[in-house]
Protein backbone atom coordinates (compact mmCIF):
# COMPACT_ATOMS: atom_id res chain seq x y z
CA UNK A 1 0.00 0.00 0.00
CA UNK A 2 1.41 3.44 -0.89
CA UNK A 3 0.43 7.21 -1.56
CA UNK A 4 -2.90 8.40 -2.42
CA UNK A 5 -1.35 9.16 -5.69
CA UNK A 6 -3.08 6.02 -6.87
CA UNK A 7 -0.53 2.83 -6.67
CA UNK A 8 -2.93 0.41 -5.34
CA UNK A 9 -2.21 -2.00 -2.99
CA UNK A 10 -1.70 -5.48 -3.51
CA UNK A 11 -4.42 -7.94 -2.45
CA UNK A 12 -2.30 -10.49 -1.07
CA UNK A 13 -2.06 -11.52 2.45
CA UNK A 14 1.27 -10.64 4.54
CA UNK A 15 2.23 -14.85 4.71
CA UNK A 16 1.84 -14.66 0.62
CA UNK A 17 3.56 -11.39 0.43
CA UNK A 18 6.60 -12.68 2.72
CA UNK A 19 6.43 -15.87 -0.15
CA UNK A 20 6.73 -13.18 -3.17
CA UNK A 21 9.62 -11.31 -0.92
CA UNK A 22 12.05 -14.54 -0.50
CA UNK A 23 11.93 -15.12 -4.11
CA UNK A 24 11.75 -11.60 -5.45
CA UNK A 25 14.19 -10.92 -8.02
CA UNK A 26 15.86 -7.90 -6.34
CA UNK A 27 18.88 -9.51 -4.92
CA UNK A 28 21.23 -7.06 -6.90
CA UNK A 29 20.19 -3.95 -4.85
CA UNK A 30 22.39 -5.14 -2.08
CA UNK A 31 25.25 -6.13 -3.96
CA UNK A 32 27.82 -4.01 -3.41
CA UNK A 33 29.31 -1.34 -5.96
CA UNK A 34 32.79 -1.06 -7.42
CA UNK A 35 32.14 2.81 -7.27
CA UNK A 36 31.46 3.39 -3.85
CA UNK A 37 28.56 4.65 -4.21
CA UNK A 38 25.32 5.94 -1.98
CA UNK A 39 24.84 2.36 -0.95
CA UNK A 40 28.52 1.81 0.92
CA UNK A 41 26.38 4.87 3.46
CA UNK A 42 24.34 1.78 4.71
CA UNK A 43 25.35 -0.91 6.42
CA UNK A 44 24.18 -4.02 4.58
CA UNK A 45 21.67 -6.52 6.97
CA UNK A 46 21.94 -10.29 6.50
CA UNK A 47 18.87 -11.71 5.63
CA UNK A 48 17.23 -8.15 5.11
CA UNK A 49 13.53 -8.43 4.13
CA UNK A 50 12.70 -6.47 0.91
CA UNK A 51 10.12 -4.38 1.00
CA UNK A 52 8.02 -4.04 -1.73
CA UNK A 53 4.53 -2.19 -1.56
CA UNK A 54 3.27 -3.48 -4.39
CA UNK A 55 3.59 -5.41 -7.20
CA UNK A 56 7.05 -4.12 -8.48
CA UNK A 57 6.02 -4.20 -12.27
CA UNK A 58 3.54 -1.86 -11.83
CA UNK A 59 6.25 0.90 -10.61
CA UNK A 60 6.33 2.87 -13.43
CA UNK A 61 9.92 4.54 -14.97
CA UNK A 62 10.90 7.18 -17.85
CA UNK A 63 14.08 7.55 -18.21
CA UNK A 64 15.28 10.31 -20.69
CA UNK A 65 18.36 11.74 -21.84
CA UNK A 66 20.26 8.22 -22.54
CA UNK A 67 20.70 7.26 -18.49
CA UNK A 68 22.96 5.49 -18.78
CA UNK A 69 22.97 1.13 -19.04
CA UNK A 70 24.09 0.45 -16.03
CA UNK A 71 21.60 2.34 -14.41
CA UNK A 72 18.93 0.90 -16.41
CA UNK A 73 19.41 -2.41 -15.82
CA UNK A 74 19.37 -1.91 -12.11
CA UNK A 75 15.96 -0.51 -12.58
CA UNK A 76 14.61 -3.72 -14.93
CA UNK A 77 16.39 -5.97 -12.50
CA UNK A 78 13.33 -4.71 -10.05
CA UNK A 79 10.52 -5.61 -12.57
CA UNK A 80 9.99 -2.19 -12.71
CA UNK A 81 8.43 -0.78 -16.56
CA UNK A 82 10.82 1.47 -17.90
CA UNK A 83 10.57 3.42 -20.78
CA UNK A 84 14.15 4.67 -21.89
CA UNK A 85 14.33 7.49 -24.51
CA UNK A 86 17.80 8.97 -25.70
CA UNK A 87 17.01 12.69 -25.62
CA UNK A 88 14.50 15.26 -23.49
CA UNK A 89 11.48 15.92 -24.13
CA UNK A 90 9.69 19.27 -25.00
CA UNK A 91 7.70 20.54 -21.99
CA UNK A 92 3.53 19.25 -23.64
CA UNK A 93 5.36 15.93 -24.29
CA UNK A 94 6.55 15.42 -20.95
CA UNK A 95 3.42 16.05 -18.93
CA UNK A 96 1.60 14.10 -20.87
CA UNK A 97 4.19 10.94 -19.77
CA UNK A 98 4.80 12.40 -16.36
CA UNK A 99 1.46 12.05 -15.45
CA UNK A 100 1.57 8.07 -15.57
CA UNK A 101 5.11 7.48 -13.81
CA UNK A 102 6.15 6.57 -10.01
CA UNK A 103 9.76 7.64 -10.90
CA UNK A 104 11.56 9.82 -13.51
CA UNK A 105 15.39 9.67 -14.55
CA UNK A 106 16.77 12.65 -16.27
CA UNK A 107 20.06 14.51 -16.79
CA UNK A 108 20.77 18.46 -16.96
CA UNK A 109 18.60 19.22 -19.86
CA UNK A 110 15.05 17.86 -18.49
CA UNK A 111 13.40 20.81 -16.88
CA UNK A 112 11.09 19.39 -13.71
CA UNK A 113 9.54 22.96 -12.79
CA UNK A 114 6.28 23.24 -10.75
CA UNK A 115 4.05 23.63 -13.83
CA UNK A 116 5.50 19.81 -14.76
CA UNK A 117 5.64 18.49 -11.53
CA UNK A 118 2.35 19.93 -10.88
CA UNK A 119 0.85 17.27 -13.24
CA UNK A 120 3.08 14.33 -12.35
CA UNK A 121 0.13 13.09 -10.00
CA UNK A 122 1.53 9.74 -9.08
CA UNK A 123 5.35 10.51 -9.15
CA UNK A 124 7.01 9.61 -5.52
CA UNK A 125 10.91 10.57 -6.53
CA UNK A 126 12.82 12.16 -9.29
CA UNK A 127 16.86 10.74 -10.22
CA UNK A 128 19.18 13.43 -11.47
CA UNK A 129 21.26 10.96 -13.74
CA UNK A 130 24.22 14.11 -13.09
CA UNK A 131 25.47 16.37 -10.16
CA UNK A 132 23.37 19.39 -10.80
CA UNK A 133 19.98 19.82 -9.55
CA UNK A 134 18.88 23.48 -10.87
CA UNK A 135 16.87 22.14 -13.31
CA UNK A 136 14.57 20.88 -10.44
CA UNK A 137 12.10 22.77 -8.71
CA UNK A 138 13.24 21.18 -5.54
CA UNK A 139 11.50 22.79 -3.10
CA UNK A 140 7.56 22.29 -4.95
CA UNK A 141 8.57 19.08 -5.47
CA UNK A 142 9.67 18.60 -1.43
CA UNK A 143 6.43 20.12 -0.91
CA UNK A 144 4.21 17.50 -2.70
CA UNK A 145 6.71 14.96 -0.84
CA UNK A 146 8.39 14.03 -4.12
CA UNK A 147 11.99 13.03 -3.34
CA UNK A 148 15.22 14.24 -5.47
CA UNK A 149 18.12 12.36 -5.43
CA UNK A 150 21.58 13.02 -7.67
CA UNK A 151 25.08 11.79 -7.92
CA UNK A 152 27.24 14.45 -6.01
CA UNK A 153 30.44 13.49 -6.86
CA UNK A 154 30.78 10.34 -9.65
CA UNK A 155 31.71 12.69 -12.59
CA UNK A 156 33.62 14.97 -10.63
CA UNK A 157 37.22 13.59 -11.60
CA UNK A 158 35.76 13.67 -15.56
CA UNK A 159 35.07 17.43 -15.31
CA UNK A 160 38.83 18.11 -13.73
CA UNK A 161 40.79 16.16 -16.09
CA UNK A 162 38.98 17.87 -19.39
CA UNK A 163 39.75 20.88 -17.83
CA UNK A 164 43.50 20.19 -17.40
CA UNK A 165 43.61 19.48 -21.37
CA UNK A 166 41.86 22.55 -21.59
CA UNK A 167 44.37 24.56 -20.24
CA UNK A 168 47.38 22.87 -22.35
CA UNK A 169 45.14 23.24 -25.26
CA UNK A 170 45.05 26.87 -25.10
CA UNK A 171 47.98 27.91 -23.92
CA UNK A 172 49.32 26.04 -26.94
CA UNK A 173 46.34 27.12 -29.20
CA UNK A 174 45.91 23.49 -29.82
CA UNK A 175 42.25 23.46 -31.21
CA UNK A 176 43.37 26.73 -33.98
CA UNK A 177 46.52 24.61 -35.36
CA UNK A 178 43.91 21.15 -35.35
CA UNK A 179 41.42 23.02 -37.65
CA UNK A 180 44.39 24.52 -39.69
CA UNK A 181 46.11 21.11 -40.38
CA UNK A 182 42.34 19.85 -41.40
CA UNK A 183 42.02 22.64 -43.97
CA UNK A 184 45.84 21.66 -45.32
CA UNK A 185 47.52 24.55 -43.73
CA UNK A 186 51.13 24.13 -42.01
CA UNK A 187 51.59 27.04 -39.46
CA UNK A 188 54.23 26.54 -37.37
CA UNK A 189 54.48 29.09 -34.70
CA UNK A 190 55.62 29.70 -31.31
CA UNK A 191 54.14 33.56 -30.72
CA UNK A 192 52.06 33.65 -27.72
CA UNK A 193 52.48 29.73 -26.48
CA UNK A 194 53.22 29.52 -23.27
CA UNK A 195 54.24 26.24 -21.23
CA UNK A 196 51.49 25.84 -18.07
CA UNK A 197 54.41 25.59 -15.60
CA UNK A 198 54.39 28.55 -12.99
CA UNK A 199 51.17 30.36 -14.67
CA UNK A 200 48.37 30.88 -12.05
CA UNK A 201 45.16 28.89 -12.24
CA UNK A 202 42.29 30.95 -10.25
CA UNK A 203 39.29 28.84 -9.76
CA UNK A 204 36.12 29.90 -8.80
CA UNK A 205 34.19 27.72 -6.43
CA UNK A 206 36.01 25.09 -4.32
CA UNK A 207 33.94 22.30 -4.62
CA UNK A 208 34.52 18.86 -5.44
CA UNK A 209 35.65 19.50 -9.04
CA UNK A 210 37.44 22.84 -8.23
CA UNK A 211 39.58 20.91 -5.50
CA UNK A 212 40.59 17.80 -7.29
CA UNK A 213 41.57 20.39 -10.44
CA UNK A 214 43.94 22.25 -7.70
CA UNK A 215 45.51 18.87 -6.98
CA UNK A 216 46.04 18.01 -10.61
CA UNK A 217 46.88 21.65 -11.57
CA UNK A 218 49.67 21.47 -8.96
CA UNK A 219 51.29 18.10 -9.71
CA UNK A 220 52.05 20.11 -13.42
CA UNK A 221 53.87 22.82 -11.50
CA UNK A 222 50.82 25.68 -11.59
CA UNK A 223 49.95 28.01 -8.58
CA UNK A 224 46.66 27.93 -7.24
CA UNK A 225 44.64 30.27 -6.02
CA UNK A 226 40.69 29.90 -5.70
CA UNK A 227 37.17 32.13 -4.62
CA UNK A 228 34.70 30.45 -2.67
CA UNK A 229 31.58 31.97 -0.67
CA UNK A 230 32.45 29.62 1.75
CA UNK A 231 36.08 29.72 4.06
CA UNK A 232 37.29 26.06 2.89
CA UNK A 233 40.61 24.21 3.60
CA UNK A 234 43.22 24.59 0.71
CA UNK A 235 44.99 21.41 -0.77
CA UNK A 236 48.53 21.48 -1.05
CA UNK A 237 49.65 25.21 -1.53
CA UNK A 238 46.80 26.41 -3.31
CA UNK A 239 45.65 29.83 -1.46
CA UNK A 240 42.09 31.36 -1.31
CA UNK A 241 41.69 34.69 -2.06
CA UNK A 242 38.98 37.18 -0.60
CA UNK A 243 37.27 38.73 -3.28
CA UNK A 244 36.09 37.31 -7.00
CA UNK A 245 38.19 40.58 -8.39
CA UNK A 246 41.38 40.06 -6.67
CA UNK A 247 41.19 35.69 -8.36
CA UNK A 248 40.17 37.90 -11.73
CA UNK A 249 42.90 40.34 -11.34
CA UNK A 250 45.99 37.52 -10.51
CA UNK A 251 45.60 34.45 -12.71
CA UNK A 252 46.16 33.74 -15.87
CA UNK A 253 44.04 30.81 -16.52
CA UNK A 254 40.54 30.95 -14.49
CA UNK A 255 37.76 28.73 -14.47
CA UNK A 256 34.43 28.42 -13.06
CA UNK A 257 33.04 25.48 -10.99
CA UNK A 258 30.06 27.05 -8.79
CA UNK A 259 26.40 25.85 -9.31
CA UNK A 260 23.87 27.58 -10.99
CA UNK A 261 22.20 29.75 -9.08
CA UNK A 262 20.67 33.17 -8.30
CA UNK A 263 24.14 34.79 -7.21
CA UNK A 264 25.83 32.74 -9.77
CA UNK A 265 24.11 33.84 -12.93
CA UNK A 266 26.08 35.93 -15.21
CA UNK A 267 28.55 36.07 -12.35
CA UNK A 268 31.17 36.38 -15.12
CA UNK A 269 30.37 39.55 -16.83
CA UNK A 270 31.88 42.72 -18.78
CA UNK A 271 33.03 44.19 -15.21
CA UNK A 272 34.85 40.79 -14.18
CA UNK A 273 36.29 40.84 -17.32
CA UNK A 274 38.18 44.48 -17.36
CA UNK A 275 39.69 43.06 -14.39
CA UNK A 276 41.48 40.46 -16.51
CA UNK A 277 45.24 40.69 -17.18
CA UNK A 278 45.52 40.95 -20.57
CA UNK A 279 46.40 37.76 -22.66
CA UNK A 280 44.78 35.68 -19.82
CA UNK A 281 42.20 32.75 -20.49
CA UNK A 282 38.35 32.05 -19.65
CA UNK A 283 37.16 28.09 -18.68
CA UNK A 284 33.55 27.46 -18.23
CA UNK A 285 32.22 23.85 -17.87
CA UNK A 286 29.93 24.46 -14.64
CA UNK A 287 26.48 26.67 -15.90
CA UNK A 288 26.10 28.26 -19.40
CA UNK A 289 24.26 31.19 -17.11
CA UNK A 290 27.23 31.94 -15.41
CA UNK A 291 29.19 33.48 -17.83
CA UNK A 292 27.99 36.68 -19.93
CA UNK A 293 28.41 35.11 -23.62
CA UNK A 294 28.36 38.44 -25.18
CA UNK A 295 30.61 40.03 -23.01
CA UNK A 296 33.45 37.23 -23.85
CA UNK A 297 33.13 37.68 -27.17
CA UNK A 298 33.76 41.41 -26.61
CA UNK A 299 36.79 40.44 -24.36
CA UNK A 300 38.24 38.28 -26.80
CA UNK A 301 37.93 40.59 -29.66
CA UNK A 302 39.82 43.30 -27.53
CA UNK A 303 42.48 40.70 -27.14
CA UNK A 304 42.18 41.12 -22.97
CA UNK A 305 40.90 37.01 -23.26
CA UNK A 306 43.89 35.22 -25.57
CA UNK A 307 41.26 31.74 -25.42
CA UNK A 308 38.82 30.47 -23.61
CA UNK A 309 37.19 26.99 -23.87
CA UNK A 310 32.67 26.47 -23.23
CA UNK A 311 31.16 23.27 -22.46
CA UNK A 312 27.77 24.49 -21.28
CA UNK A 313 25.19 27.06 -22.57
CA UNK A 314 22.57 29.13 -22.01
CA UNK A 315 20.33 27.21 -24.26
CA UNK A 316 21.34 23.72 -25.10
CA UNK A 317 19.59 21.37 -27.53
CA UNK A 318 17.54 18.59 -26.08
CA UNK A 319 19.31 15.80 -27.69
CA UNK A 320 22.60 14.90 -30.39
CA UNK A 321 22.05 16.98 -34.20
CA UNK A 322 22.57 19.69 -36.17
CA UNK A 323 21.06 22.20 -33.51
CA UNK A 324 23.69 24.63 -32.05
CA UNK A 325 22.99 27.49 -34.61
CA UNK A 326 21.75 31.11 -34.23
CA UNK A 327 18.30 29.84 -33.36
CA UNK A 328 19.49 28.33 -30.29
CA UNK A 329 21.89 30.96 -28.73
CA UNK A 330 21.75 34.55 -30.72
CA UNK A 331 25.42 34.81 -30.11
CA UNK A 332 26.09 31.30 -32.02
CA UNK A 333 27.46 32.76 -35.11
CA UNK A 334 29.97 35.26 -33.54
CA UNK A 335 31.55 32.78 -31.04
CA UNK A 336 32.29 30.56 -34.11
CA UNK A 337 34.04 33.49 -35.86
CA UNK A 338 36.82 33.68 -32.69
CA UNK A 339 40.16 32.12 -32.50
CA UNK A 340 41.42 29.89 -29.81
CA UNK A 341 38.31 29.06 -28.95
CA UNK A 342 37.06 25.54 -27.63
CA UNK A 343 33.63 24.82 -28.01
CA UNK A 344 32.85 21.31 -26.79
CA UNK A 345 28.81 19.78 -26.15
CA UNK A 346 28.49 19.76 -22.17
CA UNK A 347 30.59 16.13 -21.92
CA UNK A 348 32.49 17.58 -18.76
CA UNK A 349 31.18 14.72 -17.17
CA UNK A 350 30.52 12.34 -20.53
CA UNK A 351 33.43 9.49 -19.63
CA UNK A 352 32.10 5.99 -19.59
CA UNK A 353 33.55 5.55 -16.08
CA UNK A 354 31.37 8.78 -14.39
CA UNK A 355 28.10 7.76 -16.45
CA UNK A 356 27.97 4.30 -15.21
CA UNK A 357 28.92 5.32 -11.45
CA UNK A 358 26.25 7.77 -12.18
CA UNK A 359 23.62 4.84 -13.27
CA UNK A 360 24.46 2.61 -10.52
CA UNK A 361 24.68 5.51 -7.50
CA UNK A 362 21.21 6.87 -8.58
CA UNK A 363 19.81 3.64 -9.92
CA UNK A 364 20.35 2.26 -6.54
CA UNK A 365 19.46 5.40 -4.48
CA UNK A 366 15.85 5.69 -6.32
CA UNK A 367 14.89 1.12 -5.79
CA UNK A 368 16.07 2.20 -1.97
CA UNK A 369 13.45 4.82 -1.82
CA UNK A 370 10.75 2.74 -3.34
CA UNK A 371 11.10 -0.09 -1.48
CA UNK A 372 12.37 0.94 1.34
CA UNK A 373 11.26 4.61 1.76
CA UNK A 374 15.02 5.82 2.93
CA UNK A 375 16.26 9.01 1.98
CA UNK A 376 19.90 9.19 2.69
CA UNK A 377 21.41 11.01 -0.03
CA UNK A 378 17.93 12.99 -0.74
CA UNK A 379 18.52 16.58 -1.58
CA UNK A 380 15.46 18.34 -0.88
CA UNK A 381 14.11 16.00 2.22
CA UNK A 382 15.64 15.45 5.47
CA UNK A 383 17.88 12.30 5.36
CA UNK A 384 15.84 10.15 7.48
CA UNK A 385 16.71 5.67 7.17
CA UNK A 386 15.77 2.57 9.48
CA UNK A 387 17.94 -0.48 9.80
CA UNK A 388 16.64 -2.87 7.15
CA UNK A 389 13.44 -5.13 8.38
CA UNK A 390 14.91 -8.51 8.21
CA UNK A 391 13.03 -11.88 7.21
CA UNK A 392 12.26 -12.88 10.43
CA UNK A 393 10.02 -10.16 10.84
CA UNK A 394 6.99 -11.64 8.63
CA UNK A 395 4.22 -9.20 10.24
CA UNK A 396 5.73 -6.00 10.17
CA UNK A 397 4.96 -3.25 8.21
CA UNK A 398 6.93 0.29 7.80
CA UNK A 399 4.88 3.52 7.73
CA UNK A 400 6.16 6.24 5.85
CA UNK A 401 4.65 9.89 6.49
CA UNK A 402 5.72 12.73 4.72
CA UNK A 403 4.07 16.59 6.33
CA UNK A 404 4.09 19.97 6.97
CA UNK A 405 6.58 20.97 9.73
CA UNK A 406 3.58 21.94 11.46
CA UNK A 407 3.34 22.18 15.33
CA UNK A 408 1.59 19.61 16.76
CA UNK A 409 1.86 16.69 13.99
CA UNK A 410 3.57 14.11 15.93
CA UNK A 411 0.59 13.57 18.51
CA UNK A 412 -1.47 13.13 16.58
CA UNK A 413 0.81 10.85 14.16
CA UNK A 414 1.22 8.66 17.33
CA UNK A 415 -2.57 8.65 18.46
CA UNK A 416 -2.59 7.04 14.63
CA UNK A 417 0.18 5.02 15.08
CA UNK A 418 1.00 4.62 19.02
CA UNK A 419 -1.95 1.21 19.79
CA UNK A 420 0.34 -0.88 17.87
CA UNK A 421 3.51 -1.88 18.94
CA UNK A 422 6.14 1.05 17.58
CA UNK A 423 9.79 -1.19 17.02
CA UNK A 424 11.91 1.77 16.41
CA UNK A 425 11.00 5.28 15.18
CA UNK A 426 12.42 8.46 13.25
CA UNK A 427 11.67 11.81 12.17
CA UNK A 428 13.53 14.82 10.83
CA UNK A 429 12.37 18.14 8.79
CA UNK A 430 13.68 20.01 6.05
CA UNK A 431 12.33 23.74 6.04
CA UNK A 432 8.43 23.02 5.92
CA UNK A 433 8.63 19.10 5.31
CA UNK A 434 8.96 16.80 7.97
CA UNK A 435 9.66 12.75 7.07
CA UNK A 436 8.70 10.41 9.34
CA UNK A 437 9.43 6.76 9.03
CA UNK A 438 8.14 3.92 11.77
CA UNK A 439 8.27 -0.22 12.09
CA UNK A 440 5.35 -1.35 13.43
CA UNK A 441 5.26 -5.38 14.04
CA UNK A 442 2.03 -7.93 14.16
CA UNK A 443 0.06 -6.05 11.92
CA UNK A 444 -2.81 -7.39 9.62
CA UNK A 445 -4.07 -6.18 6.23
CA UNK A 446 -6.81 -4.45 7.73
CA UNK A 447 -4.55 -2.88 10.26
CA UNK A 448 -2.29 -1.29 7.68
CA UNK A 449 -5.77 0.04 5.23
CA UNK A 450 -6.84 1.52 8.79
CA UNK A 451 -3.61 3.13 9.77
CA UNK A 452 -3.41 4.18 5.97
CA UNK A 453 -6.84 5.72 5.94
CA UNK A 454 -6.41 7.90 9.35
CA UNK A 455 -2.94 8.87 8.41
CA UNK A 456 -4.21 9.79 5.30
CA UNK A 457 -7.02 12.11 6.87
CA UNK A 458 -4.52 14.18 8.85
CA UNK A 459 -4.94 17.72 7.44
CA UNK A 460 -0.69 17.95 7.98
CA UNK A 461 -0.43 15.09 4.96
CA UNK A 462 1.64 15.48 2.31
CA UNK A 463 2.19 11.67 1.22
CA UNK A 464 1.23 8.09 3.38
CA UNK A 465 3.22 5.45 1.94
CA UNK A 466 2.94 1.93 4.02
CA UNK A 467 5.48 -0.62 3.06
CA UNK A 468 5.33 -4.35 4.06
N1 LIG B 1 30.19 20.27 -17.55
C1 LIG B 1 29.74 19.22 -16.94
O1 LIG B 1 29.48 18.19 -17.55
C2 LIG B 1 29.54 19.28 -15.46
C3 LIG B 1 29.73 18.11 -14.71
C4 LIG B 1 29.55 18.17 -13.34
C5 LIG B 1 29.16 19.34 -12.73
N2 LIG B 1 28.94 20.44 -13.47
C6 LIG B 1 28.54 21.71 -12.84
O2 LIG B 1 29.59 22.11 -11.98
C7 LIG B 1 29.04 22.61 -10.79
C8 LIG B 1 30.05 22.46 -9.66
O3 LIG B 1 30.20 21.08 -9.38
P1 LIG B 1 30.84 20.58 -7.99
O4 LIG B 1 30.59 19.13 -7.93
O5 LIG B 1 32.23 21.06 -7.85
O6 LIG B 1 29.90 21.33 -6.96
P2 LIG B 1 30.15 21.53 -5.42
O7 LIG B 1 28.81 21.82 -4.84
O8 LIG B 1 30.95 20.43 -4.85
O9 LIG B 1 31.02 22.87 -5.36
C9 LIG B 1 30.54 24.14 -5.72
C10 LIG B 1 31.31 25.18 -4.94
O10 LIG B 1 30.88 26.46 -5.38
C11 LIG B 1 30.80 27.30 -4.24
N3 LIG B 1 29.92 28.42 -4.54
C12 LIG B 1 28.58 28.46 -4.54
N4 LIG B 1 28.14 29.70 -4.86
C13 LIG B 1 29.24 30.45 -5.06
C14 LIG B 1 29.45 31.82 -5.40
N5 LIG B 1 28.42 32.65 -5.62
N6 LIG B 1 30.72 32.25 -5.50
C15 LIG B 1 31.76 31.41 -5.27
N7 LIG B 1 31.63 30.13 -4.93
C16 LIG B 1 30.38 29.65 -4.84
C17 LIG B 1 30.29 26.39 -3.15
O11 LIG B 1 30.55 26.93 -1.87
C18 LIG B 1 31.07 25.13 -3.43
O12 LIG B 1 32.28 25.07 -2.73
C19 LIG B 1 27.76 21.80 -10.60
O13 LIG B 1 26.80 22.49 -9.84
C20 LIG B 1 27.29 21.59 -12.01
O14 LIG B 1 26.38 22.61 -12.36
C21 LIG B 1 29.13 20.44 -14.83
O1 LIG C 1 25.09 14.63 -17.98
C1 LIG C 1 24.57 15.73 -17.96
O2 LIG C 1 23.64 16.07 -18.69
C2 LIG C 1 25.04 16.79 -16.96
C3 LIG C 1 26.47 16.71 -16.57
C4 LIG C 1 26.83 17.76 -15.54
O3 LIG C 1 26.51 19.03 -15.97
C5 LIG C 1 26.29 17.50 -14.19
O4 LIG C 1 25.58 18.35 -13.64
O5 LIG C 1 26.62 16.44 -13.64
Amino acid sequence: MTSARDIRPRQDDLAAQAQYLATSPSASFHSPSSHGSALTRTIPVLNAKHLKPFATQDIKVLLLENVNVAGREILQQQGYQVEFLKSSLPEDQLIEKIRDVHVIGIRSKTKLTERVLKEAKNLIVIGCFCIGTNQVDLQYAAEQGIAVFNSPFSNSRSVAELVIGEIIALARQLGDRSNEMHNGTWNKVSNKCWEIRGKTLGIIGYGHIGAQLSVLAEAMGMSVIFYDVLNLMSLGTARQVETLDQLMAEADFITCHVPELAETKGMIGKPQFEKMKTGSYLINASRGTVVDIPALIDAMRSGRVAGAALDVYPNEPAGNGDYFNNELNEWGNDLRSLKNLILTPHIGGSTEEAQSAIGVEVAQALTRYVNEGTTLGAVNLPEVTLRSLTMDEPNHARVIYIHKNIPGVLRKVNEVIGDHNVDKQMTDSRGDVAYLMADISNVSAAVIKDLYERLESLNSRIMTRILY
